[in-house]
Parts: structure tokens; sequence; C-alpha cells
């Protein structure tokens, strides 16, 4: 289920849009004047007013919520070229060319680690042939000015990538604490109600089992608290490894979750009746004692419009069934 929708962990691409966008739209305005009334550049400043229109656009799209990921590409595309446009065309003492310094730092926030590499990758190649083409070779040694640019460039670039690849794990690693489960290392509330909100714009039928161990007080009383604990993990390993290959959640307690999407209410049903013969079947241990277990499974599905509380209320439903008529049952 990965198409679910992980908790923020870094600065969201919109917010970071939504600066790039408010400064490119500044410092193009400025340009643009500088261009237009001190230098007479017509043709520069008309590109710079271009893209100053159009960060200004994107500006407000983001201030109205309505950002897209295409208007970053093109706003990146646009700055890119105008700054090695400048650096080719412009008198090479202004120094167009350090802007591209800058660029690594805007690409790997942006897009991240894939493509940041890539367009960076691609402009030190650009910024490296424009500074060989253009240094004065009566007065510098070209490759000497291309080795020192490149070098600077790569450490802005290497900061970048180290940055980068930090985040993306601190923030796997924050995901994993904010959807997994601390006890048993299956999944929680949280990721149970992200995933039911992917999976149901995609699958046509979705049916909720609530696994409920019977009696678990009894062990917790007979056998202490950590003898529970280890119980709660092997149970939640069993029901994993019988539906194979789909997500477990822990709501708490002694209570689990399976969503099984695109089958029918009595392959749901067969489904839950593997879980609960597989936890008869198992085997816990104590210290001292082999100790057998039963679960008792209510099993809900999920009707048109229902939201995923009263999803989960019909499942508990059920549950509460399963448990009055006698416990180690399913109900549907
Ligand atoms: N060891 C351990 N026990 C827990 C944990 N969370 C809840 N419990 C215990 O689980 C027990 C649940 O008891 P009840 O809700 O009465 O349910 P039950 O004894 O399973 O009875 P039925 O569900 O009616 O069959 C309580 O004793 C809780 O203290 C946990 O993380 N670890």
């Amino acid at each position: 289920m990965s198409t679910r929708q992980h908790p923020q962990t870094s600065v969201p691409p919109e917010a970071l849009h939504k600066w790039l966008s408010i400064l490119v739209c500044a410092l193009h305005s400025v340009y643009f004047l500088l261009n237009m009334l001190l230098m007479q550049k017509i043709g520069l400043g008309a590109v710079q007013i271009i893209v100053a229109a159009f960060s200004g656009y994107c500006f407000y799209s983001s201030l109205k919520e309505r950002y897209q990921p295409w208007q970053s590409y093109t706003l990146m595309a646009l700055l890119t070229f105008n700054i090695l446009a400048s650096a080719s065309l412009m008198e090479f003492w202004a120094g167009a060319i350090f802007w591209s310094l800058a660029l690594p730092l805007w690409y790997y926030n942006l897009f991240g680690l894939k493509k940041g590499f890539c367009f960076s990758a691609m402009i030190v190649m650009f910024s490296a042939a424009i500074l060989y083409l253009r240094t004065d070779t009566s007065l510098f040694m070209p490759y000497r000015t291309v080795f020192n640019f490149t070098l600077a460039y790569s450490s802005v670039w290497l900061m970048c990538h180290i940055y980068e690849v930090q985040r993306q794990k601190t923030s796997l690693f924050l995901r994993a604490l904010a959807l997994q489960d601390a006890l048993t290392g299956v999944q929680n509330r949280h990721a149970l109600k992200a995933d039911f909100s992917a999976v149901r714009k995609k699958a046509e039928s979705i049916h909720m089992l609530i696994i409920d161990v019977d009696h678990f007080k009894t062990i917790n009383d007979k056998f202490g608290h950590d003898i529970g604990d280890s119980v709660l993990i092997k149970v939640a390993n069993e029901i994993k490894q019988s539906i194979q290959g789909l997500s477990v959640y822990r709501l708490g307690g002694e209570e689990f979750v399976v969503l099984l999407k695109g089958i029918s209410d009595i392959q749901a049903y067969e489904q839950a009746e593997v879980i609960r013969k597989t936890i008869e079947q198992a085997t816990f241990h104590s210290h001292t004692d082999a100790i057998t277990l039963t679960v008792s499974i209510g099993i809900s599905s999920l009707q048109p419009g229902q939201e995923f509380t009263d999803f989960l209320r019909a499942a508990d439903v059920k549950l509460y069934q399963a448990k009055h008529e006698g416990r180690n049952q399913i109900r549907n």
C-alpha cells in the first residue's frame, strides 16, 4: 500500500516554490529595470520581465493554494535558462555565472535526489563550457577558471547531495516511528487511516477485519504483562503470515485490523477463517507453560459514501456479536 500519504518530514515543495517564485520575481524585476534603463539591453530585459511575470503568477497561485508541480519545473527551467543566457551573452566580468552556484540548492530541495543530481550535473557541464569559451585567455589560463569554478560548484553540489540523502533517511525513520506500532512492529491506527483513504480511491470493494484476542486479560493476569506483550507480538506475526503480503494494523490493546480490497464477501470470510484457524492452532509460550488462544473477528464491507469511522464502527459491531455469541467466531 505504497500510495499512503506520509506525514511531511521536510519543507513541502509548494512552500519552497512559493518563496522561490517571489525571490525570482523580485530579482528579475530589478534586473529588468537595470537592463532597460541603465544598459539599454532590450532583448535581455524582455526575457527578464517575462520571467518576473511568470514567477509573480506562480507566487499568486501558491497564495491561492493552486500550486501545480509543473510550475516549479517551468520556473526553474526559465531561471536556469536566464542564468546561462546571461552568462553567455552579458559582459563576462558581470559574473552572471556565479548564480549557477545556487542552482543545486533549488534542484535538490524542489525535485529530490535523482532529479537534483541529474539537473546539477547538466548545469556544471554547461557552466564549465561557457566559462571555458568566455575566459579571456590573454589574462587567464581558461582551464584554471574552469577548474576553480567546477570545484566550488561541486562542493555546493556535494553538500546538497549529502544533505538530501540524510534528509531522506531521517524522513523514512520518522515515518516508521509515526506509522508503526511500537510493541508489535505492525502498522498503527494512523497508517490504517492513511491506507484506507488511499485504497478507497482505487478498489471496487474493501472489507475490514477486526481481530480481537479472546480473554486476553487472563493472559496478563496469569502470566504477567511481559508475557502478555510477547503473546501480542506473536499474534501480530501469525496474522501477518496468514494474510501473505498484506498489512496488519494494531488498533491498540489486543485488537488488530486487516484491510482486504477487491474481493467478495465470501472471500473476505474465508480469509478471516484462515486467520482464526491460524491463531487457534498456534502455540504461545510463557516461561513455563504452553498457551493456546482464540480470536473473534468482525467483518464490515465498505458501503458507498461511508467514512473511515463508520466503516470501523460497523466492523466493531460485528466483533461485538462474535464475542457475545461465544467468541472464537467470525461475524459479517
Ligand atoms: N500485555 C499487554 N496487555 C495489554 C496491552 N494493551 C492492553 N492490554 C490488556 O489487554 C486486556 C484487554 O482486556 P479486555 O478488554 O477486558 O478484553 P479480554 O480480556 O481480551 O476479553 P474479551 O475481549 O471480551 O474476550 C486488558 O487487561 C489490558 O490491560 C499491551 O500493550 N500489552
